[in-house]
């Protein structure tokens, strides 16, 4: 089986060694590339969301089914990874997405790790599924791709929140408390465009934020992190020095028609934090202060 990866980032890096400790043959296509290897049998999008759209245009629709490895949204609709992949290749063609708590570096320590393949026609998942699944690396499927893809992207804007709230020292409590009410914001937008809410309490959902929320090993987090402490936001992205998802996700879900009226505050508090130069303190304090007006459902507690 021959499998190409888009994008020879540190997550597509990362799979493809994966990949070929399990005896596939691996071969890379870089973004300034115009053609796929002959023939192919599957291939991974391991591009960050923002390049999605330029990158795929340069190519051919594949004849083969492809997943996509990224977590974020294109600004600046909103749209998940799979959409762009339809818009520019055809409705018809077959594709899914990976997420989970899937930190490419201890992945690459070999260490145990379990994700989630979603694709909306269940041989697609069954393919992916096949191919990824080993020893250390525990794949499950599900239906809900949008579920999936929006819990993946998602989780980035609030790992950055939890970096702030870390920032900021305002102890492990509020990290907590901020982290579990950001799982009820994920699910309300996720249930907007239908996702099923319980895929926000699997391994995309939950177990994402939880990783990427609780450990420094997160982009995401570490952005939240600096920008609290005062660095300016262009500095802290260069100083991480590769792709923040998060950054361009809250923008489109703070912006995007999709997500009007649906009650963000987390997101929101993120938003003004990195594009409109709020601080920090006064934005996390408005989160603990007032009593909500209308704090609804997920959890049963308002
Ligand atoms: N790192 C991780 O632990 C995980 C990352 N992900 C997700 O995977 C995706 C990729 O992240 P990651 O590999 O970490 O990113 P990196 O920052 O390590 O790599 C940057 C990627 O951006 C690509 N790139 C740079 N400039 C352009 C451009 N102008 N046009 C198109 N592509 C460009 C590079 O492609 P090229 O090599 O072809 O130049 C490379 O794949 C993200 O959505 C991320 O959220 C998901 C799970 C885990
Ligand atoms: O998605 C990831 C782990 O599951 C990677 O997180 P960061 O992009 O925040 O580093």
């Amino acid at each position: 089986m021959r499998i190409c990866i888009l994008g020879a980032g540190q997550w597509g890096r990362c799979v493809a060694a994966l990949l070929e400790e399990k005896g596939y043959d691996v071969e890379f296509r870089h973004h300034t590339d115009r053609r796929w290897p002959q023939p192919l049998d599957a291939l991974l999008l391991a591009l960050p969301v923002q390049h999605f759209r330029q990158t795929l245009v340069r190519f051919p629709p594949p004849a083969c089914p492809i997943l996509s490895l990224a977590k974020g949204l294109e600004l600046p609709e909103a749209l998940r990874p799979s959409e762009i992949v339809r818009q520019v290749w055809g409705e018809n063609t077959s594709v899914g997405a990976l997420s989970g708590p899937n930190f490419a570096s201890e992945i690459a320590q070999r260490l145990p790790t379990a994700a989630v393949v979603a694709a909306e026609r269940e041989e697609v998942s069954l393919l992916f599924q096949r191919i990824l699944h080993c020893h250390r690396y525990r794949v499950y499927r599900s239906t809900d791709l949008i579920g999936v893809e929006l819990a993946g992207a998602l989780k980035n804007v609030y790992a950055i929140a939890g970096g702030i709230c870390v920032g900021l020292g305002l102890g492990d409590n509020a990290l907590a408390s901020l982290l579990t009410r950001s799982l009820a914001e994920m699910t309300r937008l996720g249930r907007r465009l239908g996702a099923r809410p319980a895929t926000f309490r699997g391994l995309a959902g939950v177990g994402d934020l939880f990783l990427t929320g609780t450990s420094d090993q997160s982009r995401n987090r570490r952005l939240g992190k600096l920008v609290a402490q005062g660095l300016p936001v262009d500095l802290a992205l260069q100083r991480i020095g590769s792709v923040v998802e998060g950054y361009p996700t809250t923008k489109s879900v703070v912006r995007a028609a999709r997500f009007e009226n649906v009650r963000k505050p987390i997101a929101t508090e993120v938003y003004q934090i990195l594009y409109e130069g709020k601080p920090p303190k006064a934005a996390l304090s408005q989160l603990v202060e007032p009593i909500p007006e209308q704090e609804e459902e997920e959890f049963g507690e308002s």
